[in-house]
C-alpha cells in the first residue's frame, strides 16, 4: 500500500469499487443463459465463483500488487488483469464484453469476452446457415431425392422404430446418434481415429487436376465417414433423434480472448458429455477457385484464415467440375465456429461431414461434436488437418502454440520452448 502515492487514495473506496465490480459480474454472469433455468451456482475454478474465504485472499492480493508486475485477483481466476494504481472501475472498463454475438439468429445467446488483452472485437457478419457466395454449383431439390435417400414411410421419431430407416443406410444401417441425442461411442471412435492415424488408403488422390492444389500434384484427400441426417421428404417429425445438427446449437458457447498468441477462442460454461453436437462450421460457400482469388487479393493482410475445405468425398463418385469443388469462408461471414482454435491430434472436438439437403456430397455441413467429456470453462478445440510444413497450401499455416504434447508444428513448439 505504500507504494500507492495518489493522496485521494482511500481503501474504503478500493474495497467500494470491489464490491461494485463483484456486483456487475454476477449481474452479467446472470444475464446469461443457463440450460436449466436453475440459480445460478458457480463451482470453484469457474470466473465469476467467490465466496467466503477466497473472496478474502484475493482483495489481499490486489492490494498487495508489485510495482512493475501486473496483479492478478487469483479469485476471479484470470478474469481481470489490473495494473497498480488502476482502480477497479478502470479493470470494469476495459473489459469488452457483448452478450449475443448471434444477435438472436441462433436457439441460444453467445456471449463475447476479452478479460485479457486488448483486441478489437471481431468485425464479421454473425449468421447461422451457410449461404452461396456466387459461383458455387449446389442443386437443393426435393425432386432429386430418391425414395431410397429418404424415409417417407416414416412417422415422428425414426430412432424409436424397431429397425433403422432409409436415412441410416449411410452409416450401415445403424444411426449415429444415440437416444439420447449423442454421437454413438462406435461412430466416435471410427471417426477419430480416421483423423488422428490416417491411413494411406483412406485418401483419394485426384488423377487429372486437383481443385485445391490447382496445377501442382494432388497431395490426396482423406475420405471421412459421413452421417445422413432425415430431412424435409422423411415422414419423421422434427423432433426425431436422427435430427441433431439441423435443430441448431443447444450448448452455452463463450467467445473469448486467449492467453496464448492464439486471438479469439471458444469454450463451453457448461460440462458436456462424449459426444455432444456443439455446433456446425458455417461460412460462405466458395468454390475452390474464388477462394483462391480471395487469398490472392487479401494475401497477408490477415493475421487468421478462416476458409475449410469440403473435400471429404472428392474423387469417390467423379471428377468435380470447378464450380463443384467447394469450400466453406468464414472470413467475412460466419458462426460462432469460426472461433474455434486448432489443437494437434488430440483435440476435444472432431469435424464430422453431415449430409442434410442433399444426396451429392460435395457439399455437406460440417458438425462439430466432442471427443470426450468436456469440462465448463475449457476451451474448445479441433484439429484443422494442417500440415505445418506446407507453405503452399491455400488455407495458410500459422506458428502453432496448441500446446499439445503431439504438436505437429516443430518449429512453434521449438520457439514455444526456448522462450520458457
Ligand atoms: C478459424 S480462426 C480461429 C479464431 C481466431 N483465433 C480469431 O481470433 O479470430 C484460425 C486462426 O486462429 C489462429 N489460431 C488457431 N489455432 C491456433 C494455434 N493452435 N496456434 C496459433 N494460432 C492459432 C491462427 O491465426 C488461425 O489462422
Amino acid at each position: 500500500m505504500h507504494k500507492l502515492v495518489s493522496p485521494q487514495f482511500s481503501v474504503m473506496k478500493l474495497l467500494k469499487d470491489f464490491c461494485d465490480l463483484y456486483l456487475e459480474l454476477g449481474t452479467v454472469s446472470s444475464n446469461w443463459p443457463v440450460a436449466d433455468n436453475s440459480p445460478v451456482v458457480r463451482k470453484v475454478g469457474d470466473p465469476f465463483h467467490s465466496v467466503g474465504s477466497n473472496r478474502k485472499a484475493s482483495s489481499d492480493q490486489a492490494l498487495k500488487g508489485k510495482a512493475s508486475k501486473p496483479c492478478r485477483f487469483s479469485n476471479f481466476h484470470n478474469l481481470v488483469n489490473v495494473q497498480q494504481g488502476t482502480t477497479a472501475i478502470d479493470v470494469k472498463k476495459s473489459i469488452k464484453k457483448l452478450n449475443d454475438i448471434t444477435k438472436g439468429s441462433e436457439n441460444v445467446q453467445i456471449s463475447l469476452i476479452a478479460e485479457v488483452g486488448n483486441d478489437d472485437i471481431p468485425k464479421f457478419t454473425y449468421m447461422p446457415q451457410n449461404i452461396i457466395y456466387q459461383n458455387a454449383c449446389m442443386q437443393i431439390s426435393l425432386a432429386r431425392i430418391a425414395d431410397e435417400d429418404c424415409c417417407s414411410g416414416c412417422s415422428g421419431d425414426c430412432l424409436s422404430h424397431q429397425l433403422p430407416c432409409a436415412c441410416a443406410r449411410e452409416t450401415r444401417g445403424e444411426f449415429a446418434y444415440t437416444q439420447q441425442g449423442l454421437l454413438t461411442q462406435e461412430f466416435l471412435r471410427e471417426s477419430v481415429s480416421t483423423k488422428r492415424d490416417p491411413h494411406i488408403k483412406n485418401f483419394v488422390f485426384c488423377q487429372e487436376y486437383c481443385p485445391l492444389e490447382r496445377y501442382k500434384k494432388c497431395k490426396g484427400h482423406l475420405v471421412r465417414k459421413f452421417i445422413k441426417e432425415c430431412w424435409m421428404k422423411c415422414g419423421c417429425d422434427m423432433n426425431c433423434g436422427n435430427r441433431i445438427i439441423q435443430r441448431g446449437i443447444t450448448c452455452n458457447l463463450q467467445v473469448f480472448l486467449t492467453h496464448e498468441d492464439k486471438g479469439w477462442g471458444v469454450r463451453t460454461l457448461n460440462d458436456l458429455p462424449e459426444g455432444t453436437f456443439v455446433c456446425e462450421y458455417v461460412g460462405e460457400i466458395l468454390t475452390n477457385t474464388e477462394l483462391y482469388d480471395r487469398n490472392m487479393q487479401n494475401s497477408g493482410s490477415d493475421r487468421h484464415t478462416y476458409p475449410v475445405t469440403l473435400d471429404a468425398d472428392w474423387g469417390s463418385e467423379r471428377v468435380l467440375r470447378d464450380d463443384e469443388a467447394l469450400c466453406l469462408d468464414a472470413t467475412f461471414s460466419g458462426n460462432v465456429a469460426r472461433f474455434i482454435n486448432h489443437r494437434c491430434n488430440d483435440a476435444n472436438l472432431i469435424d464430422i461431414p453431415v449430409q442434410v439437403e442433399t444426396p451429392d456430397r460435395h457439399y455437406y455441413h460440417l458438425a462439430f461434436f466432442t471427443t470426450r467429456e468436456v469440462r465448463a470453462f475449457e476451451e474448445l478445440t479441433w484439429d484443422y488437418g494442417i500440415d505445418f510444413d506446407d507453405h503452399d497450401h491455400p488455407i495458410k499455416a500459422f506458428q502453432c502454440c496448441c500446446g499439445s504434447a503431439s504438436c505437429r508444428d516443430l518449429k512453434g513448439r521449438r520457439s514455444s520452448t526456448a522462450e520458457r
